[in-house]
């Protein structure tokens, strides 16, 4: 199941459509005919609510959806093929209606039944985990929590790792600390719009790594529950590297919707993004699917890709393991650059190759987690992980 390309034939409009007088009903047909992963059975199965209306003094049509998950860039391409379909320019815009998918069932199981988020404000969860430390997890939650954020979403990120928090750096705010308005609850600190908590804020690295696993997971706890999140369609967790006791407390006691594999190609990580999955199975939290990271390389003085750590490793374990290849990133000097200098390209340099990457990921991401989790959606029993 290779999320990564979208099937580029059934997107293209029907030809005998085109002379049709009725512009609407063109549209909605194009729409409905729409097919690709995250649009198994078109886009008008998965819409709330449509309107088309034509502006007569400049010609141009403007359609408005509201969707349950992230799309506004696949649909802009959408909207570009209609435009040459139509002769007019056609502008899709997306309204997001994301709601939490926590009340999922995976066949005939509940899944998580007695974790609650306590400020009921946070909408879904998803833990963004690896087996193995330093491919690019880290950096991996923070590209995608903006990517999900310039897709329309309220987005949050929440640092798990409690012995090597990384993203207050990597989010431009290491020396920054979190206020409170009631003298109980902490104010998320805000990063470019993303709102963001870290133990990282509020002590030094070198107290945290002498915590034990109680305390980690404590204090991990305190994060999560007494911080004033803003409304949010999804809180990423960045999840600390390994599948041991505390990865596991940590999935069994948060009310994680779903979660996300990073993982190089190489075989050694490979090997322990298996035990990610396995450990994300054993506790019944959803996989969405694997992120390959690092997955090859593009020379800038030739344009040679060249697969550093092996090719597709990613892709056969989606294969193997029956979930997705949510998207493959390149090992590109911005990406790292970005996270040294607590930057993002997705902000600095939207419409870029790097931007588009992670957005698609992110797309991904919030598509399987509504066409995966969410009971209500009646698409979910054809697309659930078995
Ligand atoms: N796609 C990429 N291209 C180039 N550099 C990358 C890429 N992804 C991550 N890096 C770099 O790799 C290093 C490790 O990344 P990161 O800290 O995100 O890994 P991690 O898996 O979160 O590590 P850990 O959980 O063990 O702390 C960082 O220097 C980061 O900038």
């Amino acid at each position: 199941m290779d999320n990564s390309s979208s099937n580029a034939s059934s997107n293209s409009l029907p030809e005998a459509l085109i002379s049709a007088s009725d512009t609407k009903q063109f549209i909605k047909e194009s729409l409905n005919n729409y097919i690709t992963d995250n649009f198994p059975q078109g886009v008008l199965a998965v819409c709330k609510k449509l309107s088309i209306s034509e502006k007569t003094a400049n010609h141009e049509i403007h359609i408005e959806l509201t969707m349950q998950f992230v799309c506004q860039g696949e649909l802009d391409l959408v909207a570009k093929t209609l435009s040459s379909a139509l002769a007019s320019k056609v502008i899709i815009k997306v309204n997001l209606a994301i709601k939490a998918v926590r009340q999922f069932t995976l066949g005939k199981e509940p899944v998580n039944p007695v974790q609650n988020n306590t400020q009921g404000k946070v909408a879904n969860i998803i833990a963004i985990a690896s087996g193995k430390g330093g491919v690019g997890k880290s950096t991996t939650t923070v590209n995608l929590a903006y990517a999900l954020m310039s897709e329309g979403a309220r987005v949050g990120v929440l640092d798990a790792d409690i012995y090597g928090p990384s993203i207050p750096s990597m989010l431009g705010i290491k020396n920054e600390k979190p206020g409170t308005k009631d003298g109980k609850l902490m104010t998320p600190l805000n990063a470019k719009g993303l709102s963001a908590m870290s133990i990282g804020f509020l002590v030094d690295e070198a107290d945290a790594t002498v915590w034990r696993g109680p305390m980690a997971s404590s204090a991990f706890n305190q994060l999560l529950n007494e911080t004033d999140w803003p409304e949010l369609d999804y809180l990423l967790i960045d999840m600390p590297p390994g599948t041991g006791d505390i990865q596991l407390t940590l999935a069994q006691k948060v009310p994680v919707a779903a979660a996300v594999i990073v993982t190089t190609p190489q075989d050694i990580a490979l090997i322990d993004a298996v035990k990610g999955i396995a450990m994300f199975d054993k506790v019944k939290v959803p996989v969405l699917g694997i992120v390959e990271n690092m997955s090859y390389h593009i020379c800038e003085n030739c344009g040679h890709q060249s697969h550093i750590f092996g090719e597709s490793g990613g892709k056969h374990m989606a294969e193997d393991y029956e979930t997705h290849l949510l998207g493959q990133l390149p090992l590109d000097i911005s990406i790292r650059l970005d996270a040294d200098l607590g930057e993002s390209e997705i902000i600095e340099n939207s419409a870029g190759e790097i931007a588009n990457h992670y957005r698609k990921i992110a797309r991904n991401i919030s598509a399987q987690l509504f066409l995966q989790c969410d009971t209500a959606s009646s698409l979910n029993a054809d697309v659930v992980r078995k």
